[in-house]
């Protein structure tokens, strides 16, 4: 069997001229990058202002195993399908983080026969995006730590500076440092520590910002940390912003590629959803529903994360509803959720995936409790039993839930065609009565214990004294007023990820909170949620290697 890099580089591409073209971009709408990548200008959406939306349609999917369960593969075999059919449709994706692309997950292009390409740059560099915010995010930091070291006149707390400094890469060595070290000319000794790149609060407010304009007035709102009085310290105070938003400006537009079938596809941002908000940019999803009469999104890991961040946080900020909901799932997922060990997913087991259900079960119900149309696409893989896959279907069947079988990674557009036929009619749907789990004006423990009760299934939530004092806190400063992130591991419904399945009798412990003041959310972490992963015994860069002609080799 191919491997997806092997597939890839047999695809034949078309130049990225005749993909804008075909859009009916003109030559001022992009430039290219390469033969076969484009940056489109971050001003279509309001050159096409008069243009009508086309419907969007947001990917989720259940909780995951390890190597994901198709979500982007999905979206891009979806898209392919509904070009088949013959309708316009565009895929807005994020970009792929180094992070799990030298870790454990591996690429975010897709796979099999539904991907995107070209895969080697999507996977790595691509247009540099990911380099940009990690130099934005980093220069803040070196000011920060600049303006303490020559005199410090904002009065900065060097304990009270909540900013981290970012990289692309998973590496918990550098999680919790000391900087500043070596004497009086080396700066001023402070702890700090790294996220990851697609953790920070840059990547979140380039993926949320309307224009330019909002770019900077978000970069500038940015609270950096305290002074030794305890009032914030912004972007602003720091004159900085106007640096910043220079280093951003061309990660601001969206990168154009193809699928293997030529099918367009927007990519940009790319924040995690267990730990960011886990969509790609509202610019992308704007500019797609601008050029195609379908757009096919995705957000990150299952529907209690990137579907639930999308739909209370981006639909919000970008003032837009989808059409229609696609949730994958998998007989391999479910079977891990019905109790079958990771290394043991492949063997045919109707018992556990009868009993792993009830994961699929809770996240129907919270798109159903969001309002909204859906489809059920099963993710066939190449050990799926039809046993197993008639097992999923008639579950759903024997709930009136509309399913389909889905090939898309063996097949490409060919395997969705039923996929996107329903897609099409629940997009058409009358039931679609969308609405937010909370209300902006609810207060910071009510938006929680909402989407902790609605969404994971928990009984109640248990917040810890150190973010009981941020709640008081930042709601003095107003900043109560903005939506909720949660970062939560994704494995699970609640907040230990051994909990696979539909856990109950929970309550989701609230460690700490981040105010994202730029970015406009406050993130709440839970359990023991990392911003800065790990890299696992065997990275998938022990496979990684470039040919003597320089083709890679091991990109999954
Ligand atoms: N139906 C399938 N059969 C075999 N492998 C698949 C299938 N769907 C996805 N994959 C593989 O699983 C991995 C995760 O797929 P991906 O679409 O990235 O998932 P997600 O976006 O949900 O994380 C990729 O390596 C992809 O090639
Ligand atoms: O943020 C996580 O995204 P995936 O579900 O695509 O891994």
């Amino acid at each position: 069997m191919l491997t997806d890099i092997e597939i890839a580089q047999q695809a034949k591409l078309k130049p990225i001229r005749e993909i804008a073209e075909g859009l009916g971009l003109s030559e001022n709408d992009w430039e290219p990058y390469g033969h076969t990548k484009a940056k489109l200008s971050d001003q279509l959406v309001e050159k096409l202002a008069h243009k009508p939306n086309g419907k969007i349609i947001l990917v989720t999917s259940i909780n995951p195993t390890p190597a994901g369960e198709g979500k982007s593969t999905v979206t891009v075999g979806l898209g392919q399908a509904l070009n088949n059919i013959g309708k316009k449709a565009v895929i807005a994706l994020r970009e792929p983080s180094l992070g799990p692309v030298m870790g454990i997950k591996g690429g975010a292009a897709g796979g099999g026969y539904s991907q995107v390409l070209p895969m080697e740059d999507i996977n790595l560099h691509f247009t540099g995006d990911l380099h940009a915010i990690t130099s934005a995010n980093n220069a803040l930091a070196a000011m920060i730590d600049n303006h303490i070291h020559r005199g410090n006149e904002l009065n900065i707390d060097p304990r009270r500076i909540e900013w981290k400094r970012v990289m692309d890469m998973n590496d918990r060595a550098l999680r919790q440092i000391v900087v500043g070290l070596g004497g009086p000319l080396r700066g001023v000794p402070r702890e700090d520590g790294f996220n990851i790149t697609v953790a920070s609060e840059i990547m979140a407010i380039l993926c949320l910002a309307k224009d330019l304009k909002d770019l900077k007035a978000r970069i500038s709102n940015i609270v950096i940390g305290y002074t030794y009085d305890e009032k914030p310290v912004t972007v602003k105070d720091l004159k900085v912003e106007g640096a910043l938003v220079l280093l951003l400006k061309d990660a601001m537009k969206p990168n154009l590629v193809q699928t293997m079938e030529n099918t367009p596809a927007i990519i940009h941002g790319g924040p995690f959803a267990n730990i960011a908000h886990g969509c790609n940019s509202l610019m992308a999803t704007k500019t797609a529903a601008k050029l195609g009469d379908y757009v096919v999104t995705e957000s990150g890991f299952g529907a209690d994360l990137g579907a639930e961040k999308f739909l209370d946080i981006k639909t919000r900020a970008g003032d837009f509803e989808p059409d229609a909901v696609v949730i994958v799932a998998t007989v391999r997922a479910l079977k891990m959720h019905g109790g079958v060990p990771k290394d043991n997913l492949t063997n045919e087991n109707i018992d556990a995936l009868k009993n792993g259900m009830k994961n699929l079960e809770k996240h129907v119900e919270t798109i159903e409790s969001f309002g909204l149309p859906f489809v059920i696409a099963i993710n066939k893989f190449p050990t799926d039993t039809e046993a197993e896959t008639e097992t999923i279907k008639s579950w759903c069947e024997s709930r009136n839930i509309n399913v389909a079988l889905t090939e898309v990674w063996a097949n490409g557009g060919e395997g969705g065609i039923e996929l996107a036929e329903k897609v099409i009619q629940q997009t058409e749907s009358k039931e679609r009565n969308f609405n937010r789990m909370y209300d902006l004006h609810d207060s910071i423990d009510v938006k929680i214990r909402k989407i902790a009760q609605k969404v994971y299934g928990a009984d109640d939530i248990d917040i810890s004294a150190k973010a009981r004092k941020q709640i008081s806190f930042y709601e003095q400063q107003g900043w109560d007023q903005f939506p909720i992130c949660m970062a939560k591991t994704q494995y699970s419904l609640s907040d230990d990820p051994s909990l696979l399945g539909r856990p109950n009798g929970f309550t989701i412990s609230i460690r700490e909170i981040r105010p994202s003041v730029g970015a406009g959310f406050l993130v709440v972490l839970t359990g023991d949620v990392m911003t800065m992963p790990g890299l696992p015994k065997k990275p998938a860069a022990l496979n990684m290697d470039v040919t003597e002609d320089g083709k890679a080799v091991g990109l999954f």
